[in-house]
């Protein structure tokens, strides 16, 4: 079997394939503990998409040498793999999470496309119909615009809570829990306004956006569909 991994700055994404068929998966969260010794067996590789730092990779790395005796194969971004071209002048800077999510999106959908991972950032990619990589953006996730509220701030102390009135908050947590929303609203406004092409969602946010009405397709494991596709040499069918 092979244990693929989304290595993200909040959770790691993992499943296990046994050929056509995915027997397992899971998210551990951070500060959680990932038990891969408890996996099912036998697990002959393990292929993994991080943005996490070279200590955190290395941490990783020896955990799972450990636990399963297979030293892991990291795969990072590249200037030009699966038919897709990234738009980077410096690929290696561009996430990994980011260009697996394009090849996840470009396998799952022919482009043009747009790509939304709602995770630790939000970010935006844009794949054109010849698989060339447009570009993106970078924005704060829900979780780092709530720390910053948080940690930045002396007075704004919030419970959180799904609920939005649609109407101003008459008090901090509504206030924090309405702007919230806000920010979700203008970013699925700003990409419903597009015409880019097809927008596919992804990461821990997703459904807010989409409760907010961002028009698009759910993908919950677009990273890891992107990493198995590289894994496998997947070319698209041009
Ligand atoms: N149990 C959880 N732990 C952390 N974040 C969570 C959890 N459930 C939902 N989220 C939301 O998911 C986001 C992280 O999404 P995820 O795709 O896992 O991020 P990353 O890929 O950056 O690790 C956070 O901004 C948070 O709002
Ligand atoms: C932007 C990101 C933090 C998003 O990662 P995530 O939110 O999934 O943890 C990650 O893609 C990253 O570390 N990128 C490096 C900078 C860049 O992509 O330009
Ligand atoms: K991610």
């Amino acid at each position: 079997m092979i244990l693929q991994i989304d290595a993200g700055n909040s959770r790691l994404k993992w499943r296990l394939r046994a050929g056509e068929e995915i027997v397992d998966r899971g998210v551990v969260s951070a500060g959680g503990v990932f038990d891969v010794a408890g996996l099912p067996r036998p697990i002959e590789r393990v292929v993994v998409s991080t943005v996490r730092s070279d200590a955190r990779r290395v941490e990783l790395a020896n955990q799972l040498r450990t636990s399963l005796g297979v030293s892991p194969e990291f795969h990072d971004t590249q200037a030009h793999q699966c038919g897709l071209r990234c738009g980077y002048a410096r690929p290696g800077d561009m996430g990994a999470d980011r260009w697996h999510a394009l090849v996840g999106a470009a396998a799952h959908q022919h482009p043009p496309l747009v790509v939304v991972d709602a995770g630790s950032a939000i970010t935006v990619d844009y794949l054109d119909a010849a698989y060339r990589h447009r570009g993106g953006y970078i924005l704060p996730g829900e979780r780092l615009h709530l720390n910053a509220l948080f940690g930045e701030t002396d007075r704004v102390r919030f419970q959180g809570g799904a609920g939005h009135s649609g109407r101003p908050g008459r008090s901090t947590n509504d206030c924090v829990m309405g702007g919230l929303h806000w920010l979700r609203e203008a970013l699925a406004d700003r990409l419903n306004a597009e015409s880019f092409g097809a927008v596919l969602v992804t990461g821990g946010d997703a459904e807010a956006l989409l409760a907010a009405g961002l028009q698009a397709r759910w993908y919950p494991e677009l990273v890891l569909d992107g990493l198995e596709r590289v894994d496998i040499g997947w070319e698209p069918d041009i």
